[in-house]
């Protein structure tokens, strides 16, 4: 049965980095794109980072049970709001690996979704403070910095990773991303 490995953790844990690495070294597996209606970033391409929607858009496939899962968070710059939409992409009756990348709230609802045995969680960690540094020197780069969301964010997740949530979702192991090469090794190792 073709897998699904997702990719979760906190903010600046290094998901994106991971995720990009990961299709680099095993270009077999296929990416799922989740949609948002979050304003595109500079840098960013429609269907590539996210499918960049809105709020009329995503009421008609909720209206057409189509969302498997969504989030809403009231941002520093407003609501903005993610979902999975099973709109063909993975395709159950084949034997494709996929690779998400998502929060642990959007990982129990689509493990939910498609089941436990196709599900494999890839949980990545840095400790608070390294973290909070790399969050900080990322923004730190960018031409319009956001401070405040990057605060509202930290808070934010201390609350949806916390350990009780993770027990619940029985993720058990942790890639610890000190070393980003290290980090790759211990998830390809999971992924043969
Ligand atoms: N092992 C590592 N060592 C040092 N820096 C790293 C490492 N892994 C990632 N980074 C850097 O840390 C920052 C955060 O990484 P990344 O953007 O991939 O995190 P993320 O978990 O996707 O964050 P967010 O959820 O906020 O988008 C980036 O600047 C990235 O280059
Ligand atoms: N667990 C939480 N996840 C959050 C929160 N705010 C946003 N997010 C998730 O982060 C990424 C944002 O990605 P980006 O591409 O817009 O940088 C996305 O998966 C959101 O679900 C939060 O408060 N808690």
């Amino acid at each position: 049965m073709g897998k699904i490995f997702y990719v979760m953790g906190k903010s600046a844990s290094g998901k994106d980095t991971i995720y990009k690495r990961l299709l680099e070294l095993r270009p077999q597996l296929k990416r799922v794109i989740l949609y948002t209606t979050r304003p595109i970033r500079e840098g960013e391409r429609e269907g590539e980072e996210y499918y960049f929607t809105d709020g009329n858009k995503m009421r008609e496939l909720r209206e057409a049970g189509k969302i498997i899962e969504e989030r809403t968070y009231q941002t520093a710059l407003g609501p903005w709001s993610y979902f999975t939409v099973d709109d063909g992409q993975i395709d159950v009756m084949s034997e494709n690996s996929y690779l998400m990348i998502g929060t642990l709230e959007s990982y129990e609802k689509t493990r939910d979704y498609y089941g436990e045995e196709r599900l494999v969680p890839i949980y990545i960690e840095v400790e608070d403070g390294t973290r909070l540094r790399r969050a900080l020197e990322r923004e730190f780069k960018q031409k319009e910095p956001k401070y405040a969301e990057l605060c509202r964010r930290y808070l934010a997740d201390e609350e949806d990773f916390k350990e009780e949530n993770l027990k619940r979702c029985k993720i058990g192991r942790r890639f610890i991303n000190d070393d980003l090469d290290a980090c790759l090794n211990d998830i390809l190792k999971v992924i043969q």
